[in-house]
Order: C-alpha cells, then sequence, then structure tokens
C-alpha cells in the first residue's frame, strides 16, 4: 500500500467549462469524487458526456473553472505551470488506448525513461516491473515488435515505475480483443490493490467492469453511481 493515507484524488464541487456565451459547453458540472490509494474506479458514459474532461481535470492538464482538485494531499489550485509540470511527473500516471511507447526504445527502456527524468526518490525496479507485468520476456523488443496487448503492458509497466498516486486510464481496451481486455483490465486491478495506486480508468467496455471496486456513470457532465440497464444472463 502506499506510504500516505490520503486520498490519491479529491475532486470538489468540480465544473469545467469551455467556451463562453452560447457556445459554451458544461463538460463537467459540480463533480466531486474521492478515490482512495489502492482503489480501482471505472467511469463509464456516451460519447460526449465528460469523461476525458475529468482525466484531463484530473491530471492537471486542464484546470478546472470552479472547485478543488487535489492529487496524493497536494492542493492544485494556484499551482504554476512549473509546478504542475512536477506534480505530473511525481504523483500521477497515464496509461492511454495504445500504449503510447517511444518507438526507438526496448520495452525495458520505456520504463527507464521516467526514472531518468523524475527524480522520485525509491522508483520501482523496471526488470522486477517488466516481469511482474508479464513481460520480461520481451525486455529487448521495440514497439513495433510487440502485440497491441503486450504494448499496452508495458504503457501500464511505464506509468507505474515512479509509483504515481493516481494512475488515470483512457480507454485502455480500445484495440484489445475479449481475451486482451481482461487481462489487461486484470492486470490494473491488481497493480492497484497490491500497489496501493488510486486507478480511475474511463471506458466503453462493460464487459470488464467487474474488475472494478466502483462504477460511476457520466451524462452531461454529471457523475452519479452506475445502475446497468440490463442485468448480464452470463
Ligand atoms: N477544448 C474544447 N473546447 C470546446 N469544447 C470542448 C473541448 N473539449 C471538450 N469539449 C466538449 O466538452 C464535452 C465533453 O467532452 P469530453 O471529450 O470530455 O467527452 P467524452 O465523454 O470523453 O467523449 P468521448 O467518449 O467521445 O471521448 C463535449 O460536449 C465536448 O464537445
Amino acid at each position: 500500500m502506499s506510504a500516505k493515507d490520503v486520498p490519491g484524488l479529491v475532486l470538489d464541487s468540480v465544473t469545467l467549462e469551455h467556451g463562453d456565451g452560447e457556445e459554451m459547453v458544461t463538460a463537467l458540472d459540480n463533480v466531486s469524487l474521492v478515490v482512495e490509494p489502492g482503489e480501482f474506479v471505472a467511469i463509464v458514459g456516451p460519447s460526449g458526456s465528460g469523461k476525458s474532461s475529468l482525466l484531463a481535470v484530473a491530471g492537471a492538464l486542464v484546470p478546472p473553472t470552479s472547485g478543488k482538485v487535489q492529487v496524493g494531499g497536494v492542493e492544485l489550485t494556484g499551482m504554476k505551470p512549473k509546478e504542475l509540470t512536477r506534480l505530473r511527473r511525481d504523483h500521477i500516471g497515464f496509461v492511454f488506448q495504445s500504449g503510447n511507447l517511444v518507438p526507438a526504445l526496448t520495452a525495458l527502456d520505456q520504463l527507464r525513461l521516467p526514472i531518468t527524468f523524475g527524480k522520485k526518490v525509491e522508483p520501482r525496479d523496471p526488470a522486477t516491473l517488466l516481469k511482474e507485468v508479464g513481460m520480461d520476456h520481451r525486455a529487448d523488443r521495440r514497439p513495433h515488435q510487440l502485440s497491441g496487448g503486450e504494448r499496452q503492458r508495458v504503457g501500464i509497466a511505464r506509468a507505474l515505475v515512479t509509483r504515481p498516486d493516481l494512475l488515470l486510464v483512457d480507454e485502455p481496451t480500445a484495440a484489445l480483443d475479449r481475451q486482451r481486455s481482461q487481462e489487461i483490465v486484470g492486470l490494473l486491478a491488481r497493480e492497484a490493490h497490491e500497489h496501493g495506486v488510486a486507478t480511475v480508468m474511463v471506458t466503453h467496455d462493460h464487459d470488464v467492469l467487474h474488475h472494478c471496486d466502483r462504477v460511476l456513470s457520466m451524462v452531461d457532465g454529471i457523475l452519479s453511481e452506475y445502475v446497468p440497464q440490463t442485468v448480464s444472463a452470463r
């Protein structure tokens, strides 16, 4: 578990508006959310409902129009751009749809890179972490020599190597088949639980929700508890 006993993420009455006047869109409408260390939260919702906006605000990439954001107990309001960059580097991990790996680097070097840039006192050991995500046998391969699922595993390991307080995951199964999707989201759940990482995953994939501790629904910028529409017979 994380050494900290503060939440990985706190969104307190966060509103995000894009544009102004008649063009104004409320992407996040008074959203409040607390994600504890080791908790794995999924957010589902239709296209344009505000899911990416939530990740952008939680990831210190976009400041909210109003409301407060805390990551690992650190309040973001009033931070300068340089401080936000440092906070992202040291406290937040990002996992994208396709892994977003550096084409020229081997799997092992993808994990070494954030340690070079970061100044975390105690990063996780890249080789051990690569083994933990089942990729030690591909350590010397570059992204074009890996499958989609393998790239995603490396991307997850890279995001975790600096021991972030908060892991933000955007549609991790979009490019994967059903079995790989289960494996990848199962891996995210295990990492969240075993290493105390507060994890927020945006997904359209309802088949992976059973891996999550909590599922929330985003509709028109409003976040609420998810209520399944149909009961699956499976
Ligand atoms: N930079 C921007 N400028 C203006 N409007 C924006 C901007 N970014 C997002 N929006 C609008 O904010 C609303 C929420 O968008 P957002 O991308 O957060 O939705 P989403 O749920 O992630 O959608 P998807 O599932 O399609 O990725 C939408 O109406 C969108 O058009």
